[in-house]
């Protein structure tokens, strides 16, 4: 097999390995969303039952918890994943 042959054929795996990865974060990303709309939809039946019983949609202790969560987990980016999560859920405040 010749030098060319041997990149040609290691080109062809790369190119399986990154295609194979793509697909699997593709599916994983469908996942997520997936979670994330339904964290939006839990989150509202939580947020209606505390407007309708005459409290606040926000409440902040409780953001502060999920906030820590996802940074005690991933670091600095948790902190703006769980901010990005709550806006969602929530809206802006
Ligand atoms: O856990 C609550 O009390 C919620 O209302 C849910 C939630 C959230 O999406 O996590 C939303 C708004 C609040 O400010 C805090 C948290």
């Amino acid at each position: 097999m010749t030098t060319t042959q041997q990149n040609t054929v290691t080109d062809t795996d790369t190119e399986t390995v990154i295609g194979d990865a793509r697909e699997r974060i593709d599916a994983l990303d469908d996942r997520i969303i997936g979670l994330v709309q339904e964290r939006i939809a839990v989150s509202a039946v939580v947020q209606d039952a505390r407007i309708a019983s005459g409290g606040r949609r926000v409440h902040l202790s409780r953001e502060m918890e999920i906030i820590a969560h996802y940074s005690d987990a991933l670091g600095k980016p948790g902190t703006a994943l769980a901010m990005t999560l709550l806006e969602l859920s929530r809206g802006r405040v």
